[in-house]
């Protein structure tokens, strides 16, 4: 018998991973954290006591709603210049903090998992959402090989994230991402646009009053 899952090789964590393949190249695997839970949410800790949650501005000089950190070798970053990813965190000029193993080996078994065996993340944006806040439809585009997927990790109080197309406008399927919950998107969807709609207030044991979002990209 082939099992989908046994790949990962640890046991009865992953047992209860749910897989949705909703559209051509994207999957959802419901509960995929399993077992790393606290794992994850260590390195996690360990990240953003490094390099503070911030609010950036846009290219057009608004503030986003969303709080940003980023580790790995490259973050992503927005401000009057534009979107990009840069080396070091531009509030201190130090470099992000080094990926944490256990990310790294999360995202690049998420993505097996998915279909994109070899993912090889250099950059996890941490985004921090509390009640009310939103991110609007937008591509994942200042990646430099669109090969790669994007692994997504949602953690804390529930989210409602937006499914749109290849284009800006059009039918936006809406997705609940809960705890745990992982989405990975390349290939043919690699490009769509996506986004988070208003939180709702909550609150979750593991996070508190927000949501906790980690994407692996390949950037560079
Ligand atoms: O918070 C999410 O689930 C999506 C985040 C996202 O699309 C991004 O950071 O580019
Ligand atoms: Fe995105």
């Amino acid at each position: 018998m082939t099992d989908l899952f046994s790949a990962l090789g640890d046991g009865a964590g992953s047992m209860n991973i749910r897989r949705e393949d909703f559209a051509p190249g994207a999957v959802l695997l419901r509960g995929g954290l399993a077992d790393q839970q606290e794992a994850v949410l260590a390195a996690v800790r360990a990240v953003t006591a490094q390099t503070a949650f911030r609010r950036m501005q846009t290219p057009g000089g608004q503030s986003m709603s969303v709080a940003t950190s980023s580790c790995g070798a490259l973050g992503w970053v927005t401000d009057r210049k534009g979107y990009r990813y840069v080396a070091a965190d531009p509030q201190t000029g130090i470099p992000w903090p080094v990926m944490p193993g256990v990310l790294h080996g999360f995202a690049r078994a998420m993505a097996e998992m998915a279909g994109y065996p070899g993912f090889d993340p250099d950059s996890c944006l941490i985004n921090r959402y509390a009640a009310g806040v939103k991110m609007g439809l937008h591509q994942d585009r200042d990646e430099a090989d669109f090969t790669q997927p994007i692994v997504s990790l949602s953690l804390g109080i529930p989210a409602v994230f937006l499914w749109g197309g290849l284009a800006r406008t059009g039918p936006v399927r809406r997705i609940t991402l809960s705890h745990g919950d992982v989405v990975v998107w390349g290939g043919p969807s690699r490009l769509v646009f996506h986004g988070i709609a208003p939180l709702k207030p909550g609150t979750h044991p593991a996070t508190g009053e927000v949501r906790i979002n980690l994407t692996f990209r390949r950037a560079g």
